[in-house]
C-alpha cells in the first residue's frame, strides 16, 4: 500500500513551523498552490510548500485538506524561495511571510474572482441606454461616461452610478483598459551623462549586477530608467519598478504609460481595491504585464519573465516595513535580482549611507548624473537665513517673507516646507511652563485647528481631546499654542499675503481620496501661489513654475539622539530643495536656522552629498554604527516598564552563551518609553559580520519562543531604521 500523500502547508500562524495535512491526490504541481484547511475550529487559507509521506503527527490526528485551489496558477518557485529568504533573514514565520505577500483577495477562504480593470457597454447596453428617460439622471451619467469606450474601474468606483445593476442586466461587461496614447517619439535626447550611464548598463553582460544611479535632483534619473526599461522590454522581459510613495504611483504610471503605449502596465499598492490588486497581481504572475510599478510590497510580485528591477529613491525610509515582516524592499530587491540573475538599478540624489558604502566597496557599480538634465536648469541656490539675527515672526523670517513677496510679484510659485503637521507642537502654560502631554503616551499633545477652535491630538496613539480651560498644573488661564506646525504657517502666510492662493498639503489634508491628484492639478494649472507642506510634498514632483522653497523648523532634527537623523534631514532638505527651479526658471532655497555654520547645512549649500556622506561615514565607523555593523533590535512592551525590562533581561541572559562575535547591549527603555499605555523597552544586538548576527539570532529566538508572560509583546527588527 502506498504511503498516504501529505502536504506541508504554510499557514498564517505565529508559529515557526509547517502543518501536515492529508491530500491523497496532491502532486508536485501543487507546490505553491493555495489550499483551504481545517485549523483548530476554523478554516484557514494556506500555501502548499512541500509534499511528504510521513508526518510527526500521529495518523489519527492528521486532518484532510479541504480543497486545493487549482483554478489559479501556483506561486512560482522563485517567489517561494524569496519568501523563504525573507522569513529567515527577518526572523519571521514562513507561513506569515507567505500569507503577507499574497494579495488580500487570496487570503480569504471564499475566493472572489478578480475585478476587471475597466468596464464597457455591451451591444445590449448600447441599445438600452438610447432609450433612457431624462429623469434617470444617474443612469444617464453612467451612459455618458461609457459613451466613448471602456472606462477604468477606479474612475467609476467613487461615483454614485448604477454599475452593479447594469452588470446584472448585462448592459456592461468587464473590459481591458484602452492603452494610453503614447508620444514615445517625443522623448528627449539623452544628455552626455545619461548616455554614459546607459552605455555602461548596456555593456554589462547578462546576469546579476547592482547599480547605484546617483543623480542630483532633476538630473533625469527617470529618463535613464525609461530607456533601460525599453531595452529590457525589447528582449521580451518584464520589469519591476518600486516607488516609495503610493501618491507617486499614478503620476509614474501615467509617465510610463505615455512612454510605452503598446505595453501592459500594472500598478500594485495598498490604495487599490482588493479586486484591482488581484487582477494586477495575476497579470504579473501569468506574464501578461510588461511593467509592474508599485510600493514596497510589490517587491514580492511574481513575474516569470523578470529582466530588471528599478528602485526609485532607494534611500527612502518607506521601503522599510515597520511591523509584522519587517523587511526592507530595497534589500529584498537586491537579493531577488541576484537570485534571478538580473540587474537591479537603485536611484537616488541622496543614497542611503548603506548604499553609498556598498558603491565605494565595489559591491554596487556607481553611475553619476551630476547635473540637471534640462538645458536651462541649474541646481537651485541654497542660502541660510540666520534666525538668531533675523528673528522669525510667527515662524517666518523677514528674508523668507521678502523672497515670497518677490516670487508672488513675479507670478512664480513657492513652497514652504515644515515637517510638522498640526497648528503647534504643544499647548504651553505661560505661568508655570507646563506643556500638554498625552495621558496615554510619553509624548506631547499637538495642537490642531478644529471647527473654529482647537483640539489636542496625540500623534502616537491618536487620542484627541478638548484643550483645557485652565492649566492642569497651576490653574492659570494663560495657555497658548507654542511653536509652529503646517496650519499655523498657513495662517501666518495668509495674514502676510492676503491675496495669495495658499494650499496646505500634509497627512491631514492628503488623507482624503483624490486630494493628491487635485493638488498636482492645481499646481500645474497655476491655481496655487504658495504650497505649505510636510515631506509628502517634498518628493518626486516636477513643477516647472515652482522657483522658491523655504524651509522652516528644520533645526530640530539636528538635536535628535537617533544616529540616522542627520542622514534623513540631509536627504529631506536636498529633496525638497530639488523641487525648485527644475525648468527654465532659476530656483532658490532659503533655510531658516539658528546653526548656519553646521556642516550639514554647509554641504547642502554646496549640493555636496558626497562630502556629507564621507563625513557621516567617518562618524559611523568610529561609533561602529551601520553600515560598519549590522543590528537587530528586540522590542518589548508591557503594562509596566518592570515587566518589559524583566523580559529583556531574561532574553539577554539566554543570549550570553550564544553571542560569540555579537555585541549585546543592555536593555534600556525605548526612546518613546510609553505609547498607548504600554511601556516600551529595547535590547540592541550588533555584529560586524552579517552572517554572524544571523547565526546568532535564529537559536536565540528559538529559545525565547517558549518564554511566555501574560500581556507582554515582543518582536525583533533586523536592520532597524527606527528606534
Ligand atoms: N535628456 C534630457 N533632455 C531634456 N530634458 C530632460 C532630459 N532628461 C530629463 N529631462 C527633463 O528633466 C526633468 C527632470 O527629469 P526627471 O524627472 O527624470 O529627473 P529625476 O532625476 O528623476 O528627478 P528627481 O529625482 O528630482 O525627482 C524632467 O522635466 C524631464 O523631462
Ligand atoms: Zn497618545
Amino acid at each position: 500500500m502506498p504511503a498516504p500523500a501529505l502536504i506541508q502547508v504554510a499557514l498564517d500562524a505565529p508559529l515557526d513551523r509547517l502543518f501536515d495535512y492529508r491530500a491523497p491526490d496532491a502532486t508536485p504541481e501543487d507546490i505553491g498552490r493555495r489550499v483551504r484547511v481545517p485549523f483548530g475550529p476554523r478554516e484557514q487559507v494556506g500555501v502548499v510548500v512541500g509534499l511528504g509521506s510521513r508526518s510527526e503527527v500521529a495518523d489519527t490526528r492528521l486532518r484532510d485538506v479541504i480543497a486545493i485551489d487549482r483554478a489559479l496558477p501556483a506561486l512560482p518557485e522563485d517567489i517561494l524561495q524569496l519568501a523563504r529568504f525573507a522569513a529567515a533573514y527577518y526572523q519571521h514565520p514562513l507561513g506569515q511571510t507567505l500569507l503577507a505577500i499574497l494579495p488580500p483577495a487570496l487570503k480569504r477562504t471564499r475566493f472572489r474572482a478578480p475585478a476587471p480593470a475597466a468596464y464597457a457597454l455591451t451591444e445590449v447596453g448600447r441599445a438600452a441606454v438610447a432609450g433612457l428617460p431624462a429623469r434617470a439622471t444617474a443612469q444617464r451619467r453612467l451612459a455618458g461616461l461609457l459613451a466613448a469606450g471602456a472606462v477604468a474601474a477606479g474612475e467609476l468606483a467613487d461615483l454614485r452610478v448604477p454599475l452593479s445593476a447594469w452588470l446584472k442586466r448585462g448592459w456592461v461587461a468587464g473590459a481591458d483598459l484602452p492603452g494610453v496614447d503614447g508620444d514615445a517619439g517625443g522623448q528627449p535626447e539623452p544628455t552626455a551623462d545619461q548616455a554614459a550611464a546607459l552605455a555602461a548598463l548596456a555593456a554589462q553582460p547578462d546576469g546579476f549586477a547592482a547599480w547605484l544611479l546617483f543623480g542630483v535632483t532633476g538630473s533625469g534619473k527617470t529618463e535613464v530608467y525609461l530607456r533601460e526599461i525599453e531595452r529590457v522590454l525589447a528582449r521580451g522581459r518584464q520589469v519591476l519598478v518600486l516607488l516609495p510613495e503610493i501618491h507617486l504611483t499614478p503620476q509614474m504610471v501615467e509617465r510610463f504609460g505615455r512612454r510605452f503605449p503598446g505595453r501592459k502596465l500594472v500598478s500594485l499598492h495598498s490604495g487599490l481595491s482588493d479586486g484591482e490588486r488581484l487582477a494586477a497581481w495575476l497579470d504579473g504572475l501569468e506574464g501578461r504585464a510588461d511593467i509592474a510599478l508599485g510600493t514596497r510590497l510589490a517587491v514580492f510580485a511574481p513575474l516569470p519573465r523578470l529582466g530588471l528591477i528599478v528602485v526609485d529613491e532607494e534611500h527612502d525610509a518607506s521601503y522599510k516595513q515597520m511591523e509584522g515582516l519587517r523587511y526592507h524592499a530595497r534589500d529584498v530587491a537586491v537579493w531577488r535580482a541576484r537570485a534571478a540573475g538580473v540587474a537591479v538599478l537603485l536611484g537616488s540624489a541622496t543614497p542611503a549611507l548603506e548604499s553609498w558604502a556598498n558603491a565605494r566597496r565595489g559591491r554596487y557599480r556607481l553611475l553619476s548624473l551630476p547635473e540637471r538634465a534640462h538645458a536651462d536648469a541649474d541646481l537651485p541656490t541654497v542660502s541660510l537665513v540666520d534666525s538668531r539675527t533675523d528673528k522669525p515672526r510667527q515662524g517666518v523670517t523677514e528674508a523668507l517673507r521678502q523672497a515670497l513677496a518677490d516670487n508672488l510679484a513675479r507670478g512664480e510659485q513657492s513652497l514652504v516646507f515644515i515637517n510638522r503637521r498640526g497648528y503647534a507642537p504643544v499647548l504651553y502654560c505661560r505661568a508655570c511652563g507646563h506643556v500638554s502631554t498625552c495621558p496615554r503616551c510619553a509624548a506631547h499633545q499637538v495642537v490642531h485647528r478644529h471647527r473654529g477652535g482647537y483640539q489636542l491630538r496625540c500623534h502616537h496613539c491618536g487620542l484627541a481631546a478638548r484643550p483645557p480651560e485652565a492649566c492642569p498644573a497651576c490653574g492659570s488661564l494663560d495657555l497658548a499654542p507654542a511653536g509652529q506646525g503646517t496650519q499655523k504657517v498657513e495662517d501666518t502666510l495668509a495674514e502676510l499675503f492676503p491675496a495669495a492662493r495658499i494650499l496646505r498639503i500634509d497627512r491631514d489634508t492628503a488623507a482624503r481620496k483624490g486630494a493628491f491628484a487635485a493638488m498636482r492639478t492645481a499646481v500645474e494649472r497655476r491655481e496655487v501661489d504658495i504650497l505649505v507642506g510636510t515631506q509628502i510634498v517634498a518628493k518626486g514632483h516636477d513643477f516647472p513654475m515652482l522657483t522658491l522653497v523655504g524651509v522652516v523648523g528644520a533645526d530640530q532634527a539636528l538635536m535628535s539622539t537617533d544616529f540616522r537623523a542627520s542622514e534623513r534631514l540631509f536627504a529631506q532638505l536636498m529633496q525638497v530643495g530639488g523641487r525648485a527651479g527644475r525648468a527654465a526658471h532659476a530656483g532658490r532655497v532659503l533655510i531658516q536656522t539658528e546653526y548656519p555654520h553646521h556642516p550639514l547645512y554647509a554641504a547642502l549649500v554646496r549640493h555636496d552629498y558626497p562630502a556629507f556622506a564621507e563625513r557621516t561615514l567617518v562618524e559611523r565607523r568610529q561609533a561602529e554604527f551601520p553600515p560598519y555593523s549590522h543590528q537587530a533590535l528586540m522590542r518589548a512592551d508591557a503594562r509596566s516598564m518592570t515587566e518589559a525590562m524583566a523580559f529583556l533581561e531574561r532574553a539577554h541572559s539566554l543570549a550570553e552563551d550564544l553571542a560569540e562575535g555579537v555585541l549585546l547591549y543592555d536593555p534600556v527603555p525605548a526612546l518613546m518609553p510609553r505609547i498607548a499605555e504600554r511601556e516600551r523597552a529595547q535590547l540592541l544586538v550588533q555584529s560586524g559580520n552579517r552572517a554572524r548576527l544571523q547565526a546568532f539570532l535564529t537559536p536565540w529566538l528559538a529559545r525565547l519562543r517558549d518564554e511566555k508572560s501574560a500581556g507582554l509583546r515582543w518582536s525583533v527588527d533586523v536592520d532597524p531604521l527606527d528606534w
